[in-house]
């Protein structure tokens, strides 16, 4: 299988996206690494035994220390005091400014990892190894790292880019297959907001995503970091355009707060969020009734939810106005107006209020 390249054009930051199979034993991608005493691979329980030991041989050709961080798993440890257990290893190993991090595992160890690096000593180089679906086409790419507060999603962060990303596709045959679905949720996501025929081709191969078919995956992640790096190129601080990839996630980050971090899965909110996305579209007349229906049917057939939790609306309310694009008070929603194109803006709160209502059970 071919190793695929995609550049992010950062100026002086710019780096690779690397997408393939076997890259986690191939050295030569790891050869060129920056000269430093020491690595420091952070990970978590889950994904250490899986493969540690094969990022660990790659690092020790080139480090002559590599320390090992294995954090806590899942969302509800996204925390301050999960991020100071790595300050506390950092420290502890008296590591340099030239340490090098690198975060192997989901977007939980990635935004974690990525927020430690851009603190520690105030800044140190990262690098990401993203292990689920969901990290090879969103996380890991962009630069965004944050850990979460009770009242808010992703609220405490920086923006910090990794000096290289190594998606390496055989790392998927080992997700569980609802973590998979979660994944898809974000791939299907670059449909409705950059790229039609993106959409139709995952109309026709979502079976295959499913089964995890090499092949379909490759393209998959490949187009999707494709987009993201476009965005982000274009407007790596949202200061406009990259709220785009924000689609679904104002309605599903209110889901995942008011439930409560890690009870539904981040993929599985975006999910119910893009739909309450979706039917506020065509509620404000922007797309046609019918792409609802669509979007949901593809979710489904991905393993999705298409309703959110039937939380009261009212704090629906309150933790999207909480929301980061929320300006002076007026929450702002991604929204279609044409398959392949979103835009940014507020909406009424009696139609918020009926969307909330109509996509809950
Ligand atoms: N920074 C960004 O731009 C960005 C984008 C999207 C999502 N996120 C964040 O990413 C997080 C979600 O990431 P996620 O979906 O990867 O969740 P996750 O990091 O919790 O990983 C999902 C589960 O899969 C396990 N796992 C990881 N790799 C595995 C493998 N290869 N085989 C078996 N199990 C494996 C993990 O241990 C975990 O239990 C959320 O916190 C979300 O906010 C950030
Ligand atoms: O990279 C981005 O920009 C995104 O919005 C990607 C999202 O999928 C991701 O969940 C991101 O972490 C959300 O960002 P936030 O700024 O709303 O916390
Ligand atoms: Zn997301």
């Amino acid at each position: 299988m071919p190793m695929i390249r995609v550049p992010v054009c950062l100026g002086d930051r710019a780096y690779d996206v690397m997408i393939g199979s076997g890259l986690l034993r191939a050295e030569e991608h790891w050869s060129d690494l920056p000269r430093a005493s020491a690595a420091v691979l952070v990970t978590n329980v889950t994904v250490a035994p899986l493969y540690a030991a094969a990022v660990q041989t790659q690092l020790k050709n080139r480090f002559a220390k590599v320390h090992l961080v294995t954090l806590p798993d899942g969302e509800h440890h996204k925390t301050w005091q999960t991020l100071n257990l790595i300050f506390d290893q950092l420290l502890g190993h008296e590591c340099d400014r030239k340490t090098v991090l690198v975060a192997l595992g989901g977007g939980v160890i990635g935004d974690m990892t990525g927020f430690a690096a851009a603190c520690y000593m105030r800044g140190v180089p990262f690098v990401q190894v993203p292990t689920t679906l969901l990290a090879q086409v969103d996380s890991s790419v962009g630069g965004k790292t944050a850990i979460n507060h009770p009242l808010g999603k992703n609220m405490i962060g920086a923006f910090y880019q990794p000096l290289r990303v190594f998606c390496d596709v055989d790392t998927l045959q080992t997700l569980p297959p609802r973590e998979v679905a979660a994944g898809l949720a974000e791939v299907i996501k670059y449909g409705p907001i950059a790229d039609a025929a993106f959409l139709g081709w995952l109309e026709d191969h979502i079976d295959d995503l499913v089964a995890l078919k090499p092949d379909a995956l490759m393209h998959a992640v490949r187009r999707s970091c494709e987009i993201k790096a476009a965005v982000v190129a274009a407007d790596e601080r949202e200061g406009g355009l990259r709220a785009i990839l924000n689609f679904g996630h104002t309605f599903g980050h209110a889901i995942e707060a008011g439930l409560g971090f890690g009870v539904w899965l981040h993929g599985e909110a975006v999910a119910a969020g893009m739909v309450m996305a979706a039917d506020l579209s065509e509620r404000l007349g922007l797309m046609p009734v019918g792409f609802q229906v669509r979007l949901s049917a593809l979710l489904q057939r991905a393993g999705l939810p298409v309703l959110g939790p039937k939380l009261p609306v009212d704090e629906y309310m309150q933790h999207m106005r909480v929301d980061k694009k929320a300006e002076g008070g007026d929450i702002r929603f991604v929204l279609i107006d044409r398959i392949g194109s979103a835009v940014v803006r507020p909406a009424p709160e009696a139609l918020v209020r009926q969307t909330l209502e109509a996509c809950s059970a």
